[in-house]
């Protein structure tokens, strides 16, 4: 691995629970142990590095990780393991992601540009730019979740190109525009390009990726299956797909069930450990990599459930919120309580009426 990388990706990984009900997610949150919750591998463990100025093409079939490794990427959501390493402001444009429906297209804009960190005054100076580039007429006054998928793509297109990132990373956002649409990317692309910025090209359309990118990455149900120069991946990608087309329906089945369950069955103990075997054979004089490895894997990721020290916090103040609700409804002082406990179980007053107590000394 280079320093001086734009996008650095190092044992990557990605875990989704896969909750049944609502009443699951929110028991899973607070236990100590909820490993009884099926989990998913969405990326088993993915190293790649973007230099600057690069094109890097994500292919794979549908749901091999393209968009969850994107959206970590952009930093829409946490990796469970491992180092992500962005220099530089990034902006994702996706089909699904990055606009809030309850809004309209003017207000999606508004906040987009003002979460990058721009002024009102700025953002005024280029709202007519953005608004001609999306070319979705009314539409702009009209909440997003009233939009088409493809008025959807070139609102976001729009915003991400004006808001000028160091990185831009576009997720299929290509495949749903029309062809003036799209003409009119690849050219906003190609200037992106020539101004040396850094791009990350999701894209199921081959020619697409062939037409853009210098390198690719091809992501194989959670595995990165292969990174290298355009002609030699998507080459190799299309033997994939053609040998894959020529199975049976069964054997097609087979082949992605095997693949989803080995994504169920990934043991990331067992992947921490390869990792750290691997790494003290490159690194024999080394006495702490265990301690390196395990500092890679976790001190850069921000824990989806609640951590140990925080639980007991928790747990504490809710103990002391209904001890304290408990001692005001009593009718006797906190101290008296302090001294004498049982005095929490023998009110001072008991209510009669609507504000009226009884005393019952
Ligand atoms: N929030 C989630 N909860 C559970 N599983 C998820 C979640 N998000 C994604 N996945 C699963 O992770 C895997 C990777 O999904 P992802 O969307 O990254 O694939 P993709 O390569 O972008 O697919 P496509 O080409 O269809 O867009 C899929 O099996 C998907 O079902």
């Amino acid at each position: 691995m280079t320093t001086d990388y734009k996008i650095k990706v190092q044992n990557v990984t990605k875990e989704f629970d896969l909750f049944k009900t609502r009443s699951d997610q929110l028991k899973a949150f607070f236990s100590i142990t909820h490993r009884e919750i099926p989990e998913f591998w969405a990326l088993k463990g993915i190293s790649l590095e973007v230099n600057p100025g690069e094109t890097l093409g994500l292919i794979g079939v549908n749901g091999s990780g393209k968009s969850t490794l994107s959206n970590i990427i952009s930093g829409v959501i946490p990796q469970t393991t491992g180092v992500v390493d962005v220099r530089g402001d990034t902006s994702i444009v996706a089909i699904n992601s990055g606009l809030r429906g309850q809004l309209t297209g003017l207000e999606n804009i508004r906040l987009k540009a003002l979460m990058m960190g721009m002024t009102n005054h700025q953002i005024d100076d280029m709202l007519d730019s953005i608004v001609a580039f999306a070319d979705i007429g009314d539409f702009v006054y009209q909440p997003v979740k009233s939009y088409s998928s493809g008025m959807k793509s070139r609102l976001g297109f729009a915003i991400a190109v004006h808001i000028n990132p160091d990185i831009l990373i576009i997720d299929e956002a290509l495949s749903v525009g029309d062809d003036t649409f799209y003409q009119k990317c690849v050219e906003k692309i190609k200037e992106f390009k020539s101004q040396g910025k850094t791009i990350i090209f999701v894209s199921h359309s081959l020619k697409q990726i062939e037409m853009i990118c210098d390198r690719v990455a091809w992501i194989q149900y959670g595995d990165l299956k292969k990174v290298g120069s355009t002609e030699e991946v998507v080459s190799e990608y299309r033997d994939f797909i053609k040998w894959f087309k020529a199975l049976s329906k069964k054997d097609k089945h087979k082949y992605q069930t095997d693949a989803k369950e080995r994504q169920k069955a990934f043991d990331i103990k067992a992947y921490q450990e390869k990792v750290t075997a691997e790494r003290q054979k490159a690194e024999p004089d080394n006495n702490h990599v265990a301690r390196d490895v395990q500092k890679d894997f976790y001190s850069g990721v921000i824990s989806e459930t609640m951590p140990w020290r925080t639980r007991i916090f928790s747990g504490l103040v809710a103990i002391a919120v209904v001890f304290l609700m408990l001692v005001n409804i009593s009718g006797h002082s906190l101290s008296g309580v302090l001294h004498q406990p049982s005095q929490i179980f023998h009110p001072t007053s008991t209510l009669v009426g609507p504000g009226v107590t009884k005393s019952t000394k």
